[in-house]
């Protein structure tokens, strides 16, 4: 795992634009509930040379990394995978949050999934870029996909689909708040994220779940 971003802090208050890491802390374990076995995670300083250098010196199958997957001047995962000549496979999803998720193959037997900085953004990745992606790899089969009507009306996006934290109560999900990109809070109390589609539910409307790696038995936690 490689986590981008020179305003992020490992520890203490923020303070002057500095921001404690999330993503650090937060991915290995869901990672390895994934099937990963993570082997390094580094913290890469914000240059294209860094970056380059980080990703063509590993020799992991997989590279994950955090933030600068957006066009910004300090936004340097395109332009070094550009450099390396890797083949884009995914370059931007339809879907809030996480829309600039990227997944790319940096060299015969390694890809990299681009999360996006924003923590709830970068968890949808890793729901929908990474885990397919490992369970690929592993030669796992993919799970039988199912739905649940959704207790309240969940407010769509105009044209992408939006993926909203929810939390199961009996035969019904209940859409949780805080579910915006930055947030973790909704996210903290979920079991699955819902797929809305564009335009929204209505109240009782069914929709697809994907359960969070926890809910599928890799952790043994809940958190809510
Ligand atoms: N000026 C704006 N900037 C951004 C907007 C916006 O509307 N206006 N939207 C954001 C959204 S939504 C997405 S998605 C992103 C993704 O772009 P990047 O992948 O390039 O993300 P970064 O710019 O590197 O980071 C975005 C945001 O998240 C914070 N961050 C990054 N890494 C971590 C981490 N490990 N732990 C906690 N927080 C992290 C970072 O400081 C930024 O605030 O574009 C957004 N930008
Ligand atoms: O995709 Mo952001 O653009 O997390 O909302």
């Amino acid at each position: 795992m490689l986590i981008l971003g020179d305003e992020l802090l490992a520890d203490g208050l923020p303070h002057d634009g500095l921001i404690r890491d999330a993503l650090g802390p937060l991915l290995p374990p869901w990672l390895r509930a994934l099937g990963a076995e993570v082997t390094a995670v580094r913290r890469v300083g914000d240059t294209e040379q860094a970056l380059y250098e980080a990703i063509t010196t590993s020799d992991a199958h997989v590279v994950v990394t955090t933030g600068g997957t957006a066009a910004g001047p300090v936004d340097h995962v395109h332009p070094a995978l550009r450099r390396m000549g890797a083949e884009l496979l995914v370059d931007g999803v339809k879907v809030r949050p996480g829309h600039p998720m990227l997944l790319a193959r940096t060299k015969e037997d390694q890809h990299l999934v681009g999360l996006p900085g924003n923590p709830l953004a970068a968890v949808s990745g890793l729901l929908t870029l990474a885990e397919p992606l490992l369970r690929t790899l592993a030669a796992r089969p993919a799970p039988e996909p199912y739905t649940l009507p959704l207790r309240d009306a969940v407010q769509g996006h105009p044209y992408d689909t939006r993926l909203i934290p929810v939390a199961l109560r009996g035969d019904r999900a209940l859409p949780l708040l805080y579910n915006g990109p930055a947030m973790l809070r909704g996210i903290a109390a979920a079991d699955a994220l819902a797929v809305v589609p564009p335009g929204g539910t209505r109240p009782g409307q069914e929709a697809v779940l994907l359960d969070l790696p926890w809910a599928s038995g890799g952790i043994g936690v809940c958190f809510t």
